[in-house]
């Protein structure tokens, strides 16, 4: 990690430690430096997923060392791999049985065309669900964030805004995540960096009072983009279902066709934990797109063929650090170029 970014987030920490009331310089300068300093997002992605390669491609290439023909046998020590590297148990299974009729059809010779076969099929499921937001789709276009503690759901949040706000667009912030102040703060934070205001109320406040005031002043300020963090918890399903439904209310009430997009993060090192989030939140909160965390230094990249293949949904955001820049579109080609690298 870059010597500037241990700074900022250091003085992230400090910031939080000694409460909301420091002058701000106590923010160090920018995370990440300037992109002609730091590799290219491509590097990036793939020293992040390299930990992943090892798992899946490495693997592969040691089980077929040496192996003259590809058969039966081959495709289910596969099988095992693919379902080890957190692909999940019902895309391996469906994946193995593509590539068995490839086998079928005299596709698969050597390791190498094994190798490619794979390669496909992953993409193709890929793309298959692949859809980056449009967020110029709508005026604001209004994204509700959900996801549980610690998955990187205000550093998303952060970057999100940072990225957008970038490109000119006018973004606003809503704390709606009222159960701890230092979400808040932690907010208001990147907002700061962002150049971006946060519209947050006090501890324990109604979250759908905020998101009502955020939607006012998100429509006063003619605001591009309006992203709500929520606390998004799973206590239990007719807990998050009421939350949602709430929040959902009051957006879609003060602005027709609002939310347009309501984003799931998950934390890729979490694995089969994270597959288990994307199905309860999928069936309580009706999820619409997926931003995963953490895929650098994870050995358990494979979720993302999982996510979008078994739950058919799109995952929009990949994050591969905790710098400013290192969230960005999820892009299939350039994922699977990354990991067959
Ligand atoms: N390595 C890495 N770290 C990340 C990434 N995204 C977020 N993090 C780190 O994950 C930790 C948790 O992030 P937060 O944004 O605070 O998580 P949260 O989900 O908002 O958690 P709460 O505030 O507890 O609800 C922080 O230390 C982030 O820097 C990523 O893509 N890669």
């Amino acid at each position: 990690m870059a010597d500037e970014k241990k700074g900022f987030f250091s003085g992230l920490m400090g910031k939080l430690a000694g409460g909301g009331g420091q002058p701000q310089e106590t923010v160090a300068p920018p995370v990440t430096g300037s992109e002609a300093t730091r590799p290219g997002f491509f590097e990036r992605l793939k020293k992040g997923l390299s930990r992943t390669q090892e798992n899946l491609v490495g693997r592969i290439d040691t089980l077929l060392l040496g192996k003259k023909q590809i058969d039966a046998d081959t495709l289910e020590e596969l099988e095992e791999i693919l379902i080890t590297a957190d692909i999940g148990v019902a895309t391996s299974v469906e994946l193995i049985r593509t590539l068995e009729q490839r086998l079928k059809r005299n596709e698969l010779q050597d390791g190498e065309a094994l190798k490619r076969a794979l390669r496909e099929e992953i993409l193709a499921r890929l793309e298959k669900h692949a859809a980056p937001l449009d967020i110029a789709s709508a005026t604001p276009f209004v994204i509700v964030v959900i996801g549980v503690n610690g998955v990187g759901k205000t550093t998303t949040i952060g970057k999100l805004a940072n990225r957008y706000a970038l490109s000119g667009k006018r973004v606003l912030l809503a704390a709606a995540d009222t159960f701890r102040a230092a979400a808040a703060e932690q907010l208001e934070i990147w907002g700061e960096r962002a150049g971006v205001d946060v519209i947050r109320h006090q501890e324990g406040a109604d979250p759908s009072a905020v998101v009502f005031d955020a939607c006012k002043a998100a429509l006063a300020r003619k605001a591009d983009l309006l992203i709500i963090d929520t606390a998004g918890r799973l206590h239990t399903k007719i807990n998050l279902m009421e939350e949602m439904k709430k929040i959902r209310r009051v957006v879609g009430r003060e602005i027709p066709g609002a939310p347009h997009e309501t984003l799931l993060v998950l934390d890729a090192a979490t694995g089969q934990n994270a597959i288990s989030q994307a199905k309860l939140f999928k069936e309580a909160a009706e999820v619409s797109g997926v931003a995963l965390t953490k895929l650098d230094g994870s050995a358990k990249g494979g979720i993302v063929v999982a996510v979008s293949n078994e739950f058919q949904l799109p995952v929009r955001y990949i994050g591969v650090g905790e710098g400013v820049d290192d969230l960005r579109d999820f892009e299939p080609q350039q994922f699977v170029a990354a990991l067959f690298q």
